[in-house]
């Protein structure tokens, strides 16, 4: 297994400008860190800036204040090492797929039988054993999300960014893919950053949960989750659920 990194956010803040409009701050001295193989959640308005703070945690948007490092590096650009897992799970329709989760080796060289028998073991672990032969058309929304999460983790990354990935499933399957993330999660040593709007995802998943202003995006709370490391579907029904809950829901409250 590889060692797991730390995340620092510190002092982040980020600007959009575009011609003739006024300037929009989306991210407003933002600073976090998330320890070593943590799991975190991130809630907040929509246009918040969550999708902009994870993006500029993968590399993909320069902070305009401020810096990211993950583990000793400061964020500037991609890394193999940071895997990003959005809402849709953007397959190749003609790749079979096995193929869909090699794909990020593939564009890095040669695939063998031991990258092929470590697609097998996370099909495996997401409950598609039998499925690696099939096109993506012949599988769910569902079972495409989890394909898409065992090519988020094919390169082993250290850090697993991710944005709403279940937020266009139905809330059955959603549960469940959550549970199925959780266990994976915990037998990893991955350090993880979820982006959601669905509280009770938030509260299941994560370690702390990060509770953002609306735009110019600030961190207003961080949220512990008294809950036991195993988690499974009763834990709702549970005071220490419902408590921490309310507490992130008062943030949204309207006076
Ligand atoms: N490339 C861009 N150019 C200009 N403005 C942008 C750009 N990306 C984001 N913004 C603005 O930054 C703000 C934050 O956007 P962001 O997508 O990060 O919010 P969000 O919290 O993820 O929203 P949602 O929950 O609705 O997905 C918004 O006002 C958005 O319009």
């Amino acid at each position: 297994m590889t060692a797991a990194v730390p995340i620092a956010i510190q002092g982040v803040r980020k600007t959009f400008s575009t011609a003739g409009r006024p300037e929009t701050t989306a991210l407003e001295s933002v600073d976090l860190t998330v320890g070593a193989g943590e799991f975190v959640s991130i809630v907040g308005a929509s246009g918040c800036g969550k999708t902009t703070l994870l993006r500029v945690l993968a590399g993909l948007t320069a902070p305009s204040g401020g810096e990211v490092r993950i583990g000793d590096r400061v964020v500037a650009a991609p890394d193999r090492s940071v895997s990003l897992m959005f809402q849709s799970p953007t397959l190749l329709p003609w790749l079979r797929v096995v193929d869909n989760i090699l794909l990020p080796l593939k564009l890095r060289g040669r695939i063998g039988a031991h990258e092929r028998e470590r697609a097998g073991q996370l099909l495996d672990q997401v409950g598609l054993a039998d499925f690696g032969d099939r096109l993506p058309r012949e599988l769910s929304g569902g079972m495409q999300q989890r394909v898409a999460l065992c090519r988020a983790l094919i390169a082993a990354p250290t850090v697993l960014l991710l944005d709403e990935p279940f937020g266009a499933l139905d809330a059955m399957t959603r549960d469940q893919m959550n549970l199925d993330l959780h266990r994976l999660w915990a037998s990893t040593s991955l350090t993880t950053v979820l982006i959601t709007h669905s509280i009770s995802e938030a509260v299941m998943l994560s370690q702390r949960v990060v509770v953002m202003s609306p735009r110019p995006g600030r961190i207003v709370d961080i949220v512990d989750v008294p809950l036991p490391a195993e988690r499974h579907g009763e834990l709702i029904d549970s005071p220490q659920f419902a408590e921490t809950a309310a507490r992130i829901r008062s943030h949204f409250a309207r006076h």
